[in-house]
């Protein structure tokens, strides 16, 4: 059994209830529930966190290091376009991760072009909602069957 840990940043508790055209009507509590479900079924454990401070999220990557986490799947919202210190937490732990976005941050204002994390994430899921974080999940679900060589 693998730990999964899923972060979601800042705003994302607002989910499904504000601005569902831009990032639809599932609720953090909808997306975290079926990831879970999902995770459970092949035979691994998911915790999820959301934090609307840097700082925490910061500290919940450290945390996941000595928790043995195998994979981190991380919304980090705005701070995607900010933040060199997840960037940094994210390289220091050295657990691989994916990064999501519910929405195409490619198709939206230039300012969200540019994510100081996307180099150093296996891969970059986004567009697709809550599937985003379900591509995500199968994703490293793969990789835990099947590691990459
Ligand atoms: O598309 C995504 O998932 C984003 O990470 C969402 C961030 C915004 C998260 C705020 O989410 C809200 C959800 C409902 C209502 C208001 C904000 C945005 O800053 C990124 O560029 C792309």
């Amino acid at each position: 059994m693998a730990r999964i840990l899923v972060l979601h940043g800042p705003n994302l508790n607002l989910l499904g209830v504000r601005e569902p055209s831009v990032y639809g009507h599932e609720t953090l509590a909808d997306i975290n529930a079926s990831l879970a479900a999902r995770a459970q079924s092949a035979g691994h454990d998911l915790g999820w966190f959301q934090s609307n401070a840097e700082h925490e999220l910061i500290g919940r990557i450290h945390q996941a290091r000595d928790e043995g986490t195998a994979w981190i799947l991380i919304n980090p919202a705005a701070f995607t376009h900010t933040s060199v210190a997840i960037r940094d937490a994210l390289a220091g732990v050295a657990i691989p991760f994916i990064e999501i976005h519910l929405s195409n941050p490619h198709a939206r204002e230039p300012f969200r072009h540019h994510s100081y994390m996307a180099d150093l994430a296996s891969g970059v899921i986004c567009g697709f909602g809550g599937d985003s974080y379900r591509l995500a999940l199968e994703a490293a679900l793969l990789r835990l069957a099947v590691p990459a060589n």
